[in-house]
């Protein structure tokens, strides 16, 4: 049985902030679900595209077409309710919601995973799947088939998942439902009679859609008898009920009350709460296998995503799906923007990287910045998202040091050096890397990086692609006007600008996804920084020898324009190994603040040499050169 009453404290917690207008709609209207579920009416899919594609305005469809929200609702892309997300349009977190849908008489429980598009969040779509038998891949009838379709179809594939492949925007005048569907045949092989047709914006073919999910994707296949056990997909930070998980329910049932643990942490726990999500909460008293369900623990309970939870009995093993682990392409500093601000920004971090599972947080200290973390992304806009989710949503103001790939290096007799456990060590942070003379082999992280462009700038994308240290794999046509190329690229030469340029030098035509390809030998060193002959660790970078003279050149130019002048003349100097590749000099001046006072006006005297005081707490002394603070951050950016 539902429970009617609901938890008005939930309704203003973390689900509440973000779906705030369909909560107080389900108060009306509470749609009773049937809690006897039935394995067989049970569809766990979700919809996956490029970016624009489509999703999440055809998520709103569903919702209307399943009474959740009223049709024209005045919110579009419902599902998208951060800040962050209606900012800038996009969605960044996955987000479920259970339908209840009539279908020829019998009652069906749809689980609809709204996932993003962008490549950045594509450890989202990666969780959402391992709780889904089937996709809605929607392709735009009008752009076609672009970089993340190919990336979507084939995580898919890899999964098992049934593909339902859908056209969307049939709409619009361009539109080309007929050459989108060859597209999608000469690529993938899938027969154009299975592709459907959708407008999301209008509703057209919303209702074939459903019926596809209905009778195409699988229902889940689970153990109902068996002892319960969940596999956690996502987790999110609620004020009084501690960590909220959602979980999908592999075998057996789960009911408030219920005994359980973790299968990361064997201490007893007791499940306090238990809710669908559609999308709000909507508390329920028991869960079976094959439903995506909230749990939570209450508020020491825990849960981490990729964890799993277990009825009490259960042995552990290692059986049960899990949530593959996150690769981290970029790392860059947070740090406090001073640091009495340290434990507001240490609450607030833990807090989010609770719900942004993609992220990895370690301690981290720097001679100019104090005390902050080393935070591990998916890419840039990851790292930006993150960082405007920390001053939207908690308040907290961090500055940011210029991002980072991780690089591996094999470490010569590594039992001598006692820190290095193993003889390969990734380093996140070049300022940890070590000794030169300790290094046999540097390694370098390579993506495969998929791109689809029109032919006419099929020259201009292959420079480009040569021009950042790519190597060929064989191409594809997906038209007589559209190719698809593959390269395997450096990552540090993709992560910080190639998506923008690419998208320059192809009048926006060109669309771009990578995939991880490893770490792979190269040529490597580490530039230094030295001032007046002393070392700044902060300003250590790792660089490819071939890009080495431009980035030493590069680097001592920039910090010759940040570096303020000075009593003593300033040398900047970068270095490999005791070889000098770049050079510049900052000329000599002594800065007397209070010059322009005549006279012996002592109090606005003493006031300007205070300001100066405060001016030299905000910069880091190395060998009596003051360097201001943002120059660590500034620098090293592109
Ligand atoms: N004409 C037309 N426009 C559509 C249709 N579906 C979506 N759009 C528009 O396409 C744009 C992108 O739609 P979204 O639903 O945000 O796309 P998305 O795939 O969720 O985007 P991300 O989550 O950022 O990947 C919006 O301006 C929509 O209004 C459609 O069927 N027809």
């Amino acid at each position: 049985m539902v429970r009617l009453i609901y938890n008005v404290r939930s309704l203003f917690s973390v689900n509440s902030h973000r779906f705030p207008r369909i909560v107080s709609r389900r108060l009306k209207s509470s749609d009773a679900s049937d809690n006897n579920i039935d394995v067989k009416k049970i569809r766990n899919f979700s919809i996956v595209a490029h970016v624009d594609h489509g999703k999440s305005t055809l998520a709103d469809r569903l919702l209307e077409i399943t009474g959740i929200i009223k049709p024209g609702a005045e919110h579009a892309q419902v599902l998208d309710q951060l800040q962050v997300e209606r900012e800038r349009g996009i969605t960044v977190k996955a987000v479920t919601a259970s339908l209840n849908y009539t279908y020829n008489n019998e009652k069906y429980l749809l689980n609809l995973i709204d996932t993003p598009g962008h490549v950045d969040f594509s450890n989202e779509v990666v969780r959402s799947i391992t709780a889904c038998q089937g996709v809605i891949m929607l392709v735009d009838a009008n752009e076609g088939v672009q970089a993340q379709t190919v990336a979507v179809y084939s995580l898919a594939k890899r999964n098992n998942l049934l593909i339902i492949p859908t056209l969307n925007k049939v709409d619009l005048p361009r539109a080309d439902p007929e050459k989108v569907k060859s597209q999608l045949q000469s690529l993938f092989k899938i027969e154009p009679e299975s592709v459907l047709s959708i407008s999301a914006k209008k509703g057209w073919g919303v209702k074939e859609l459903m019926e596809a999910v209905i009778t195409r994707i699988p229902p889940p296949s689970v153990d109902t008898k068996g002892h319960f056990r969940a596999h956690i997909i996502d987790t999110w930070h609620d004020k009084y009920r501690g960590v909220l998980c959602l979980a999908y329910i592999h075998s057996g049932k789960v009911t408030v009350g219920q005994a359980v643990k973790w299968k990361s942490d064997s201490k007893p726990q007791t499940v306090k709460f238990l809710a669908m999500l559609r999308p709000n909460e909507e508390p329920i008293d028991e869960a079976v296998a094959g439903q995506v369900v909230m749990v939570g623990c209450g508020p020491k309970g825990g849960g981490s995503v990729g964890d799993q939870l277990l009825a009490k009995e259960l042995a552990d093993s290692d059986s049960g799906s899990s949530v593959p682990p996150v690769k981290h392409m970029v790392y860059a500093g947070i740090f406090p923007a001073d640091q009495s601000q340290h434990p507001q920004l240490s609450d607030a971090i833990k807090k989010l990287a609770l719900n942004d599972s993609a992220v990895a947080v370690t301690p981290d200290s720097s001679p100019a910045l104090g005390q902050g973390w080393r935070i591990g992304f998916l890419g840039l806009l990851h790292l930006e998202v993150f960082t405007q989710r920390l001053l939207q949503e908690y308040k907290a103001e961090a500055i940011l040091t210029a991002p980072s790939v991780p690089y591996k290096v094999k470490v010569k007799g590594a039992k001598a050096i006692k820190q290095y456990k193993g003889t390969e060590v990734v380093v996140t942070n070049p300022l940890l890397l070590p000794d030169a003379n300790n290094i046999e082999e540097y390694y370098e992280p390579f993506v495969i990086g998929t791109i689809i462009t029109p032919v006419e700038y099929l020259g201009a994308v292959t420079s480009l692609c040569i021009d950042r240290r790519g190597t060929p794999l064989p191409s594809n046509a997906v038209d007589d006007r559209m190719t698809m190329l593959q390269y395997i690229l450096p990552l540090s030469e993709v992560v910080i600008d190639f998506h923008d340029t690419l998208k320059s030098i192809t009048s926006g035509f060109a669309s771009f996804d990578y995939q991880d390809y490893g770490f792979h030998p190269s040529a490597l060193v580490r530039m230094d920084i030295l001032i007046n002959g002393v070392l700044v660790d902060e300003l250590s970078t790792i660089v490819h020898t071939s890009r080495l003279e431009y980035n030493a050149r590069r680097l001592a130019e920039k910090l010759k324009e940040m570096i303020p002048r000075q009593m003593v003349q300033v040398a900047i100097q970068a270095v490999v190994g005791g070889k000098v590749f770049a050079r510049e000099t900052i000329k000599a001046y002594r800065k007397d603040v209070t010059a322009k006072l005549y006279g012996g006006d002592v109090t606005r005297r003493k006031k300007l040499l205070k300001q100066q005081a405060e001016g030299k707490k905000k910069m880091r002394s190395v060998a009596n050169i003051r360097i201001p603070r943002n120059t660590f951050i500034d620098v090293l950016k592109r």
